[in-house]
């Protein structure tokens, strides 16, 4: 199982990357790479696992993250209780092939497990998107993604082209943002 020892911190090359496109037929240890990362968020979600582990909570994880520069990358955002989760997929090849003017960012402001501290600020991203992606077994897939969801992947999709969460936060004032912004509770 993929712990925190194995996930990449910033400093590391492979997190400033664009990440390799994947090719299909997936290999057996890219599709068990995918796998691997989707029980990781499965595990930090679920509080005994996460405690045991000391695994950081997560609801999305890039390739890179885990050292792998592959355009792949597990998505696992939760629905309400005892409901089925908003989104969970592994995107191969992910592209964001359209995006709303409407700006959103998460009121509580964004992290990630590659990066150990705390940078405060909304990171201002795109409320709906379009994405294109394949699955795992290599099927066409376009769908559109609103609010948690657009947000989510907006960050994982940032981390296969080697940007991070903070790269977007205005540094001057990081708890600026548009008028007009959906902030996301
Ligand atoms: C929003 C949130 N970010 C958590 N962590 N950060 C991450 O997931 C990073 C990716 C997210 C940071 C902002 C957008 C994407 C990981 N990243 O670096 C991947 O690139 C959470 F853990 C979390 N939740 C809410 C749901 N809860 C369900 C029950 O279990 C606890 C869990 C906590 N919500
Ligand atoms: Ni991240």
């Amino acid at each position: 199982m993929i712990k925190m020892n194995d996930i990449t911190r910033d400093g590391n090359p492979v997190l400033r990357k664009r990440a390799e496109k994947a090719t299909f037929p997936l290999s057996a240890d890219h599709k068990e790479l995918g796998n691997k990362m989707m029980e990781y968020l499965i595990n930090s979600q679920d509080p005994e696992i996460a405690e045991k582990y000391k695994l950081r909570a997560g609801v999305g994880l890039a390739a890179p993250q885990v050292g792998v520069s592959l355009q792949m990358a597990a998505v696992l955002v939760p629905g309400a209780k005892d409901k089925p989760p908003l989104f969970k997929e592994i995107l191969v090849n992910p592209v964001i092939v359209s995006e709303s003017v409407q700006i959103a960012a998460l009121e509580e402001g964004e992290g990630c497990l590659s990066v150990d501290k705390e940078i405060p600020g909304y990171v201002p991203r795109h409320d709906r998107i379009t994405i294109k992606y394949q699955t795992v077994d290599g099927e066409n897939k376009k769908i559109r993604l609103k609010d948690y969801p657009a947000i989510v992947c907006q960050h994982e999709i940032d981390h296969l082209k080697g940007t991070l969460f903070y790269d977007h936060i205005n540094q001057k004032e990081p708890l600026k943002i548009d008028d007009d912004a959906v902030l996301i509770g």
